[in-house]
């Protein structure tokens, strides 16, 4: 077994996945820095979802090796693997899943409060998350109420909230109209940049992987194209975040 490069977060190899024998990755490796903003790209059914879901221990590959901060997850007890994905990674799906009993708050501290975190001090940490994604005054509504865009915000500021040391983001505003789109990205790169959480974003569009600082395209279960943003790109992207996160 090779040992993976120091400064890669996360570092995969040969990763092979089917679902009920159709091929969805046919030998991915990538790294992943750490503090990184990785765009994985590709047309619907390219194998993104599968790549994220197998990164984060979500889905065991079938073959390969995956690596989190130098520690083998492939070779991890599913136990470990469940309290490694809890205690350090966060996941944004495409259409926000919230509890419909919980506030909006309560949805957002969820994460922390199953961590252990005590209630008082999840809300505040919480409702810092919801104000900087523009949704404190929602905090105690529940979130059926409220639009598709709030709901999404609501999913990512629990993503955010939680501290993940890894964030995997799939597709996280296909659900949202165009206008709502580049605030709530620019929102999510902002607060990962200034926060240190290395982000692993899925998505079809190519305007939102110039937001990253690289990307990597797959076609067909394969990366077939790795780009670093330009220097220029990347310090245009990064000034436009002017936000306070
Ligand atoms: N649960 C499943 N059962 C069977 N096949 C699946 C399943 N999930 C994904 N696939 C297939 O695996 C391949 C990769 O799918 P995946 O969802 O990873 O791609 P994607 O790039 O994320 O696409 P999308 O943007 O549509 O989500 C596709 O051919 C897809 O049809």
């Amino acid at each position: 077994m090779v040992a993976p490069p120091d400064n890669d977060v996360l570092w995969a190899r040969a990763l092979h996945f089917q679902h009920n024998g159709s091929p969805a990755l046919t030998g991915v490796s990538l790294g992943v820095r750490d503090g990184e903003i990785l765009a994985v790209t590709g047309p619907r059914g390219s194998g993104k979802t599968t790549l994220l879901s197998c990164l984060s221990g979500l889905l065991p590959a079938q073959s390969g090796e995956i690596w989190f901060n130098s520690k083998p997850m492939h070779t991890m007890r599913p136990m470990r693997r469940e309290r490694l994905r809890r205690e350090r990674f966060g996941w944004i799906d495409p259409v926000p899943h919230l509890v419909p009993e919980l506030t909006v708050w309560e949805n957002a501290a969820l994460p922390l409060m199953l961590r252990g975190t005590g209630r008082r001090a999840a809300r505040t940490i919480a409702r810092e998350w919801l104000e900087r994604l523009d949704i404190g005054d929602c905090a105690r509504k529940r979130p059926r109420g409220l639009p598709a865009a709030a709901r999404q915000r609501v999913a990512i500021a629990r993503a955010l909230a939680a501290a993940p040391t890894v964030l995997f983001a799939d597709e996280p505003t296909a659900s949202l109209h165009r206008a709502d789109r580049a605030h709530v990205l620019r929102t999510l790169t902002t607060a990962a940049r200034s926060h240190g959480i290395t982000v692993v974003l899925a998505t079809t569009e190519p305007e939102t992987a110039t937001l990253a600082d690289r990307s990597v395209a797959l076609l067909d279960g394969r990366c077939v194209q790795t780009v670093h943003l330009p220097p220029a790109a990347e310090s245009e992207g990064r000034a436009a975040c002017s936000l306070s996160v």
